[in-house]
């Protein structure tokens, strides 16, 4: 490249090429002098280094999809949208309240996409670029079908024609903004455990490992196959690294269509840069790509082939990335010198660039939202190619200002020239009418033989491999040193307080006793039921993005998830239990403690239900911690041990606690048949034994007739009925409270 052709580029934006052999002093001229001392510069613009990835198959002609998207609008709640006494809390209505004024005039819907069109051949990559909050994720996921369900959509998106089949969905990659990934499994086993699910039933295990080898090798992550993902507190592998295995994960199973959002943040320039061009590589393989890109670097967006610039949720230009430039300069905002190109597009869809003595930023925005809405009401699903429709400019212009491009255009509102459709104030008739449209859509749609081998392995083999993943998962978590140390300090502090205290048949011992069972019940519940809480939310996320890409049914997961705690979450509290039954003096025969054991294991159980079915209703973990406390707290207060004697209105709550069919059940094993003796002496109740083992021979100590009386109990410790029936509404709990927590992640995954 000669200096004119530099120049050139300069005034392109692009970032100057320098050929082999030619070398630049530090102010930036040919300096002859230098040529045996420097090195050869070399930057690899629009040329794909493909490294590994020819391993990866091309899409056969008759698998590929043509993507279009049909005027796909999109409103979303307002903040202010909730029952009218909450506008009360928006600052803006404060004024109309003090003036007597209750009603707020806010829409209760938001449109943030309006009317957007295009089309993607396979082959391509099409770059949604835009500012922040201009719509590009929202578009995405509306094109995935992946979108949020209080997100009213019209329009539709069509898969060679027809809507999005949930068949054809478990063809479609897609690469979330966060990269979901489990942090404790390495690279490998994210991708085996993926493979193992997501693969055709009838290959082989081996063609599934090749097919993961191959993935690893193609996206050059061999040195880190070995390593965990890795989170917040555990270093993993790198971002670049997570990024490039996120998308390893829907490349597996060799997508016709990919969808990635921001896939590029987060990473430095070359990173960033590499992934585009493997994403350009795929892409000619016969994929669709669709990526949203935020800020890319001028040598990355010389890289994109089609471009598709959204302003405040209009289309501003569609068309060749590398006209868009042309375009702009064609309608009167010439690239400034030394400006890099992508900056510049995305300062003029952030209202950022103003003409001397003309529009201001708004204007210009607005006006050129108009061109490009005048463009694509004449080519509906083309974008713009500026050696085929660079005429096409020069009309627009003059419908808009006859030519001349500093006319004001502030009266020009893009809204009104997509026609608008009355949501925009409070159109709740109209958001019906959306919800038809996009069920017809066929974005939720099923396909007429959709059983037909629907999931990639057998329901069997889904439950294994979903079991194994889920103990690998939390291979850290839940054997932690810390874990088990905290539980056994716990324990043998317990221990000690209470040491041998229920040996004793007197009064005083049996209280101590209640005291010790009412522990070990509750503390084993607290602990079950938060670690269920803050754990489940979690995978509920990664459960939602596995099963949008079908990759299993949602009973498998949710079997293999309830089996799979089994082992861990028993072996800790068995521990538990053993010190403090054993510490404590406990009756020490098999029969009680197995039956205190079952006992306590069975409220755990109960508990976790419970932290799994408010962790799956309230998503937000501070929320549902604060129902969680409540409802504990409200079950442990009215549980039998802290208040008796609750007047009628509010006593019958404790038939809604385990704690209290739990408390009555450990009681009866621990008490019944046991002679108790009490104090006569008047103003005390305790005894002192003059023989600790036989306390009928200490003549101030006589039998206890009524225990239950004695001891202030809810429940007669003595009636085996009683225990009978506590034991089947604790079964009945366990039941009831797995069987809500399945029902309402179904609910959760509605359409998916
Ligand atoms: N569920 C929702 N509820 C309310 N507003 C929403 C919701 N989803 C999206 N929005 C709004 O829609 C607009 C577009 O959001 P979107 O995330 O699509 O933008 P974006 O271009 O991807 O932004 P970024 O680059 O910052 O990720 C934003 O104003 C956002 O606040």
């Amino acid at each position: 490249m000669g200096i004119d052709e530099d120049q050139k580029a300069r005034e392109a934006g692009t970032p100057r090429v320098v050929p082999s052999g030619t070398s630049y002093g530090s102010d930036g001229h040919r300096n002859a002098s230098f040529l045996e001392r420097t090195h050869t510069v070399k930057l690899q613009i629009g040329q794909t280094d493909i490294g590994n990835l020819s391993i990866i198959e091309s899409i056969p002609p008759n698998k590929r999809v043509v993507v279009q998207i049909n005027a796909v609008s999109a409103h979303v709640p307002n903040f202010f949208s909730g029952p009218s006494w909450t506008s009360k809390l928006n600052p803006a209505t404060w004024r109309k309240s003090s003036a007597a004024t209750p009603v707020d005039d806010r829409p209760t819907m938001r449109q943030i996409l309006f009317g957007i069109q295009g089309r993607i051949e396979p082959g391509e990559v099409l770059a949604l670029m835009g500012p922040s909050g201009s719509g590009k994720t929202s578009l995405l996921s509306i094109m995935g079908a992946r979108a949020q369900k209080l997100m009213k959509v019209s329009g539709s998106v069509t898969f060679n024609g027809a809507p999005l089949t949930k068949r054809l969905k478990r063809q479609v990659g897609y690469v979330l903004q966060d990269d979901l990934l489990y942090e404790s499994l390495t690279v490998e086993e994210t991708l085996g455990y993926a493979a193992a699910l997501r693969l055709p039933r009838e290959m082989s295990a081996a063609d599934k490992a090749k097919r993961v080898d191959d993935v690893i090798t193609a996206l050059s992550l061999e040195g880190c196959r070995k390593t965990v993902i890795g989170g917040f507190f555990r270093k993993g592998i790198s971002g670049g690294e997570r990024k490039r295995t996120s998308v390893g994960h829907e490349l597996l199973i060799n997508p016709s269509i990919m969808f990635l959002d921001e896939p590029t943040s987060g990473l430095d320039s070359t990173t960033a840069m590499h992934l585009l061009q493997m994403l350009q590589f795929l892409a000619k393989g016969g994929r669709v790509i669709v990526t949203t890109i935020h800020q890319p670097s001028s040598r990355i967006y010389q890289t994109l082939d089609n471009l598709l610039l959204l302003s405040q949720g209009h289309c501003m230009y569609h068309g060749k990335a590398h006209h868009a430039v042309d375009w702009f300069d064609a309608l009167g905002y010439t690239l400034p010198y030394r400006v890099n190109a992508a900056d510049f597009i995305l300062d003029l869809a952030s209202a950022d660039v103003s003409t001397e003595g003309g529009r201001d930023g708004e204007e210009t925005r607005k006006y050129l939202v108009s061109c490009s809405e005048l463009f694509m009401a004449k080519h509906p699903m083309e974008g713009f190619d500026f050696d085929t429709d660079k005429e096409d400019l020069h009309e627009i212009r003059e419908k808009l200002d006859g030519g001349s491009p500093d006319v004001s255009t502030s009266s020009l509102d893009p809204v009104d020239l997509n026609g608008g459709n009355g949501l925009e104030k409070n159109g709740q008739g109209s958001i019906k009418a959306l919800h038809v449209v996009a069920e017809e859509g066929g974005q939720g749609g099923e396909d007429a033989n959709s059983n037909e081998h629907r999931w990639g392995a057998s329901y069997k083999d889904q439950l294994k491999i979903l079991f194994q993943r889920s103990i690998r998962t939390r291979r850290f978590q839940n054997f932690s040193v810390q874990d088990i140390a905290q539980l056994m300090v716990i324990a043998v502090l317990s221990g000690l307080f209470w040491l041998q205290k229920a040996q004793d048949d007197t009064l005083l011992s049996a209280r101590n006793t209640i005291g010790l069972l009412f522990f070990e019940i509750m503390f084993l519940a607290f602990r079950m039921l938060f670690v269920a809480l803050f754990t489940f939310p979690e995978e509920q996320r990664m459960m939602l993005k596995e099963r949008a890409s079908g990759m299993y049914r949602l009973s498998a997961f949710y079997f293999a998830r309830l089996m799979s705690d089994w082992p861990m979450d028993f072996t800790i509290p068995t521990l538990f239990i053993i010190v403090v039954y054993f510490m404590g003096g406990l009756r020490y025969t098999a029969g009680a403690f197995f039956a205190n054991y079952f006992t306590v294991i069975l409220s755990m159980l109960v508990a976790q239900s419970l932290g799994l079915l408010i962790g799956t209703m309230v998503m937000n973990p501070k929320t549902a911690q604060t129902y969680a406390t409540i409802i504990m707290l409200a079950m442990v207060l009215t549980g039998g041990f802290f208040v008796v004697g609750l007047a009628d209105w509010i006593g019958w709550l404790k038939y809604l606690s385990f704690i209290y069919y739990a408390l009555g059940m450990v009681l009866y094993f621990e008490f019944q048949g046991r002679t108790i003796y009490s104090c006569m002496e008047q103003g005390t109740d305790t005894c002192v034994l003059t023989n600790p083992s036989d306390p009928s021979t200490s003549p101030e100590c006589t039998p206890v007739t009524n225990l239950q009386d004695s001891l202030q109990l809810l429940q007669d410790p003595n009636s085996q009925g009683e225990a009978i029936r506590n034991g089947f509404i604790l079964l009945g709990f366990l039941i009831f409270f797995r069987v809500w927590c399945y029902y309402a992640l179904r609910s959760k995954t509605a359409g998916l």
